[in-house]
């Protein structure tokens, strides 16, 4: 963090910094303006003008941080904002797709379906933006080791795709896919902090799937203690706060597979989603769910983790019933939340070219 020794401030507030041993950006910008002016015995008029400072250096220091746009901007730069799930009703109740920046969590219990998904999302992402994709490849992350799976997988679903879009038929769209298996929370540190923003600066990667995000963090932190809750909360924060950075600098879309925790009182709504009055929509889906005692799961990391993301998307799936060889189970997709669309669902299944949205 930027030295304050190097920016040019009044003398007595310069002094008082001085006096109170505080050396960097960071010691001012961490502290309520009661607790500045306390410490630094000023007063309130000089700690708005010392933080107004400390503001501008960062912004100055670090602009890759504050891309500032308008919608105005956005508008005329034709970015691109959705990428396709390539399935027209999918994409609908999607409110278009996935977001093309930012996080977006993808939750839901096992065999619902996240990793089809993500897999469909790795091949469309290579589309032309004509065609709803982000012309690049992907980086998968994977906490599950099942790599071999994955890659048997979306071989399947590239055969299909490519019979769908004559024109990729000589391309190698598995090449584009980037698979990292991070077994624990310390190679997933090093992955996202080191190896990954290499690999986004080397390659034409438009999207990065991390499978899944609350894997590794249920192993390490299982335990209620309030200090090794406390580290989590910590550990949570920083990793999205990575995220964002990450996404916002090579300006792409991070999505975050997350499981789900079983929901065992009504009260545990409450406590995960926070003040009712803020998030209506969401307490609202949950408390219905638990009434009806039909999939009465929320997704797990907790409040702090849903303040982390920008959207999210929950897929759930009833007890499977099969019917010969073919798997017959109802599943249906909720966008639980997002900033450009309402709370909407519709009903999905899966064959051996990927997901489909069902027609009602
Ligand atoms: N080739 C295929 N053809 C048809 N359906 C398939 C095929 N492969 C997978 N599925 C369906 O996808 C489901 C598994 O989905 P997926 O692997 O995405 O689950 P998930 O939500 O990622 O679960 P987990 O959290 O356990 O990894 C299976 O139950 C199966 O019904």
């Amino acid at each position: 963090m930027e030295e304050i020794k190097n920016i040019e401030l009044r003398p007595r507030i310069a002094e008082a910094l001085k006096d109170a041993k505080f050396d960097t950006v960071s010691d001012v910008m961490h502290r309520s303006d009661n607790e500045l002016s306390k410490k630094l015995k000023l007063s309130s008029k000089d700690v708005k003008e010392l933080v107004q400072c400390m503001a501008q250096e960062i912004i100055k220091t670090r602009p890759l941080l504050f891309p500032f746009t308008n919608a105005l901007k956005m508008l005329n730069s034709g970015e691109q904002r959705m990428l396709t799930t390539g399935d027209a009703i999918i994409d609908k109740i999607l409110g278009g797709g996935i977001m093309s920046c930012g996080i977006t969590e993808i939750v839901g219990e096992s065999a619902a379906g996240k990793t089809q998904l993500c897999l469909q999302l790795c091949l469309t992402v290579q589309l032309s933006k004509k065609l709803g994709g982000l012309e690049g490849g992907t980086v998968y992350v994977s906490t599950e080791g099942n790599v071999q799976i994955l890659i048997k997988r979306t071989q399947q679903m590239i055969h299909s795709f490519k019979q769908r879009h004559d024109f990729l038929k000589d391309v190698n769209l598995s090449d584009e896919i980037k698979y990292i298996t991070v077994p624990d929370l310390d190679t997933q540190y090093q992955v996202l902090h080191l190896q990954l923003p290499i690999l986004l600066s080397r390659n034409k990667i438009r999207l990065v799937i991390i499978d899944s995000i609350a894997a590794n963090f249920r192993v390490v932190y299982s335990s209620s203690d309030l200090s090794i809750l406390r580290k989590r909360s910590k550990d949570l924060c920083k990793l999205g706060t990575k995220l964002k950075e990450i996404s916002d600098q090579f300006r792409l879309p991070i999505i975050c597979v997350n499981q789900v925790s079983d929901l065992f009182s009504k009260y545990d709504i409450r406590e995960f989603i926070g003040n009712k009055d803020d998030n209506f929509w969401e307490y609202d889906y949950y408390q219905r769910q638990f009434l009806v005692g039909k999939g009465s799961k929320i997704p797990a990391l907790g409040l702090l983790w849903s303040n982390m993301i920008n959207s999210r998307i929950m897929l759930s799936r009833a007890d499977r019933t099969l019917i010969g060889m073919e798997d017959n189970c109802q599943r249906t997709i909720t966008l639980m939340m997002a900033p450009y669309a309402p709370r909407q669902w519709g009903e999905f299944y899966i064959d051996i070219e990927g997901i489909h949205g069902k027609v009602n």
